[in-house]
């Protein structure tokens, strides 16, 4: 088991060659935010950009990438076609604003071409969890939950063979969960995370996807981050204080952060920061130790000049290159 520290941090950060262009610092695919949340869909892709990713791509409602540009020029979208009414035959539990399952198609060379993906940051699968729960099988049509629960499950049939790194954060886990612990009719074919793929669940999503009891999860973090990266084949950044990021085999633990970032859209942040690392070329793991460290140690700086009171989401948008330079700073 690791404590990351500042020189090890500075010793993984992806080179910036002179002779270079955007594409040489990878292509973000973000699929994110939705009706009620478009504020993770702009940090997420805003945060990866901060790290050095090239090109971010944010795939999402039409509103949703109408309310981002209009925010920042920084980012390119990718407007999704919303759902027919016409496709539900409850249409009482459409979302109009909901994303259509055949806009993965759309979607097809997007995520050839993606450096990284990152999949969930405010995608909004259902109006919640227990609301999946109420309706065990919400893929075969027969009632649609409000939400993007259809596209989504149409977008991970779509990646499963892919090798490409994929960052699940937020719905996109507790849809899992939902997958994992209710599994579909046999004529589907079964879906699990992908090879390559980092998860950052806090610590009730783990538990949801464990379906293991929060307290016991809190009480064993480094246990069950290492058991979940084993069961699931995947990374997990178990998110708190004390983040613990494990392969199964390797275990890192942060020690950068305090309470400024317990505050909403903080963790869309670090998922934008762990996708824009991988872009760069980053193994996962790698990304994973980067954008933890970099996330708290850009809250700490944050907070210094404005309190753990006051730091906003958005605001470690700014501290972000000041936690790079201070990173770089160390290795001279
Ligand atoms: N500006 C935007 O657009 C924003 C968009 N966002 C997007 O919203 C979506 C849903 O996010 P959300 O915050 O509504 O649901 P979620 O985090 O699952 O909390 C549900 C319950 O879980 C628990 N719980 C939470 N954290 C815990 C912890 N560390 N340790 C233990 N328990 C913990 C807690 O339950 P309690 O303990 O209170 O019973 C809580 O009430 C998601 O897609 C996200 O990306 C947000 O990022 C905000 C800014
Ligand atoms: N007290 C704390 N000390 C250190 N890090 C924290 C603390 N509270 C929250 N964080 C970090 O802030 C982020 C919160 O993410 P998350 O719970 O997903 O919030 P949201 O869904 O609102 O974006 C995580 O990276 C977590 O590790």
């Amino acid at each position: 088991m690791n404590t990351l520290t500042l020189e090890y941090i500075n010793s993984i950060l992806p080179p910036r060659p002179d002779d270079s262009h955007k594409m040489t610092f990878g292509q973000v695919l973000n699929i994110a935010g939705s009706i009620h949340y478009r504020g993770a869909a702009y940090l997420s892709s805003l945060s990866a950009l901060r790290v050095g990713a090239g090109y971010v791509t944010l795939a999402s409602s039409p509103s949703v990438c109408d309310s981002v540009s209009a925010q920042t020029p920084n980012v390119v979208t990718l407007p999704l076609p919303p759902r027919q009414a016409q496709q539900a035959i409850d249409i009482k539990h459409i979302n109009t604003q909901s994303i259509a399952p055949q806009a993965v198609l759309q979607l097809r060379d997007k995520l050839a071409q993606a450096s990284v993906i990152s999949i969930g940051s405010g995608l909004s699968i259902s109006q919640s969890t227990d609301q999946l729960n109420r309706y065990p099988n919400p893929i075969n049509g027969l009632i649609v939950p409000d939400g993007n629960s259809e596209f989504f499950y149409a977008l991970l049939t779509e990646i499963q063979a892919n090798t490409h790194p994929v960052i699940f954060d937020a719905d996109a886990l507790n849809f899992m969960s939902h997958l994992l612990h209710h599994p579909t009719s046999t004529a589907q074919k079964p879906i699990s995370f992908t090879k390559n793929s980092i998860i950052t669940p806090h610590p009730k999503e783990l538990s949801r996807l464990l379906n293991v009891d929060v307290n016991m999860i809190q009480a064993q973090r480094v246990h069950f981050a290492s058991l979940a990266a084993k069961q699931l084949n995947t990374i997990v950044v178990l998110k708190g204080k004390h983040t613990v990021i494990s392969d199964g085999e390797h275990i890192f633990i942060n020690p950068t952060g305090n309470s400024a970032l317990a505050k909403a859209g903080t963790g869309d942040v670090l998922t934008g920061m762990i996708a824009g690392f991988c872009a760069q070329g980053v193994s996962p793991l790698n990304a994973a130790c980067l954008g933890v460290y970099l996330h708290g140690l850009a809250g700490e700086l944050a907070a210094n000049e404005l309190s753990q009171y006051g730091v906003l989401a958005s605001d470690l948008l700014e501290y972000i290159p000041k936690a790079i330079l201070r990173v770089l700073n160390a290795g001279h």
